[in-house]
């Protein structure tokens, strides 16, 4: 299909300028922006009518373990590693594909209605995962998220990845990409890690790891490797695959040296590490010194929504006051994060821009709610006053999966139904 987005505020975030344009989608990518240019397609066109919207590109959720929506609100207050091991692993061990595919639907029903059209997955039962963003129409890069404390467990994780990367690699149009994610320092031995980065090599697919999520973390692995664990994964030469690492709360000066030189894709999430208490991490340092920062939601049990228009506003406010300087972290760049800088971090080269040439991968906001006027500056209303209710029309791979705040694809009830009566169930026992 064709697709012409009239008279809309387009957000070029090249030159941070917002510019009164069409857009034209033919196939699955931004074929042309800008004013009275002719169109050919007649018959199979689809006209929105973009007045009174900003279109921008769909946001990106660089971290997330979207079928978590099945726990959000289950167990809350607790740190990072009482609520892993004691609530979450738990409840996940009783988890079946089935449960992660209605709760995969559910999570990518809050995304989309939020505006993210691509996200980054770690977790486990990934082809039931893959099977919903297929037929959800969103973007995602997937992993099978690897726990090797055990080793059988292991090379469980391993194999079933390898042969999630071989089914899944690029499937859906090539909405669907794929990674190796071992679970994190703490849970994944250094024999491990050295197994994975051959097979990543060998793949050529990126690694999706936690990295430097708590002090605990930093604890641990002292104790174990004498050593931080930023230096610890770059001497196992992990960084040599292309890295997106979780977190990275807590690095120092040299360790963000350190994930500048190999372009780690630092990712992020700040309503997250809030909520679990883990701490700071030092973005405005980051984004200094070149380092290619994303941002995610985490899973929804940790956020404790997927929402990434909050959570764009929550790394910029965190910024500022931990910085105690309110010029931290502006407006243009948390959406730069959400958008183009997050896609550089994952290392997809096709999105994050509204350019032509790009996929397209498009939000339309309506701008017509009472929290856009005045109309001072598009980026600052965008920053600080625009909810995910106000998205209004989402446009994956030149695809309209939401038009109107309905979705086009999905049937919501049915959605939120089956979630509810899983997620219960589940945390129940
Ligand atoms: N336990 C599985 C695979 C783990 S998938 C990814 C894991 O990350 C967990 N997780 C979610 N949020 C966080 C976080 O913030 N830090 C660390 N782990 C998390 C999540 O509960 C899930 O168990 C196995 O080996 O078969
Ligand atoms: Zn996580």
């Amino acid at each position: 299909m064709t697709i012409l987005i009239k008279n809309a505020t387009v957000l070029d975030l090249n030159r941070f300028a917002a510019v009164e344009s069409d857009i034209l989608i033919e196939g699955d990518r931004i074929s042309k922006i800008g004013v009275d240019f002719e169109v050919k397609e007649k018959e199979n066109l689809k006209v929105i009518d973009g007045r009174n919207k900003v279109a921008l590109p769909g946001l990106i959720n660089g971290h997330t373990h979207v079928a978590m929506t099945l726990f959000r609100g289950a167990s809350d207050d607790l740190p990072l590693m009482d609520w892993l091991n004691n609530v979450i692993w738990p409840s996940e061990s009783r988890l079946t594909g089935e449960d992660v595919y209605w709760g995969s639907l559910l999570g990518i029903v809050e995304m989309i209605k939020s505006g993210t059209t691509t996200f980054c997955d770690m977790y486990f039962f990934m082809d039931e995962v893959a099977h919903a963003v297929e037929q959800s129409g969103i973007r995602a890069v997937l992993s099978r998220g690897m726990v090797a404390l055990d080793p059988a467990n292991g090379e469980k994780g391993l194999k079933e990845s390898v042969d999630f990367i071989k089914n899944w690699q690029g499937k859906a149009n090539g909405r669907i990409t794929t990674a190796l994610a071992p679970h994190a320092p703490y849970t994944c031995p250094p024999e491990f890690l050295r197994d994975v980065i051959v097979e990543a090599k060998r793949l050529n697919v990126p690694i999706n790891i936690h990295i430097s999520e708590t002090l605990d973390e930093i604890s641990i692995i002292k104790e174990r490797y004498g050593t931080t664990p930023v230096r610890h994964l770059e001497s196992l030469g992990l960084f040599e695959v292309k890295t997106i690492g979780a977190h990275l709360v807590h690095v120092d000066d040299e360790e963000i040296q350190i994930l500048k030189r190999y372009q780690v894709g630092a990712i992020h999430n700040p309503q997250s590490n809030m909520k679990l208490a883990s701490g700071i991490a030092p973005v405005v340092k980051m984004l200094e010194a070149g380092v290619l920062v994303g941002l995610g939601t985490d899973g929804a049990a940790s956020n404790n929504d997927l929402d990434m228009i909050e959570e764009l506003r929550a790394a910029s406010y965190l910024q500022k006051v931990s910085n105690m300087n309110p010029e931290a972290l502006n407006a243009k760049t948390s959406i730069a994060m959400a958008t183009s800088l997050g896609a550089r971090a994952l290392g997809l080269t096709e999105i994050g821009l509204l350019q032509e040439g790009y996929k397209a991968d498009i939000i339309l906001l309506n701008t017509n709610e009472t929290n856009f006027y005045p109309r001072h500056n598009i980026f600052n209303l965008i920053a600080y006053s625009a909810k995910g209710a106000d998205v209004d029309t989402v446009i994956v791979d030149g695809e309209i999966i939401m038009e109107k705040r309905q979705l086009t694809r999905l049937d919501e009830e049915k959605i939120k139904f089956e979630a509810n009566k899983r997620g219960l169930k589940l945390v129940a026992g």
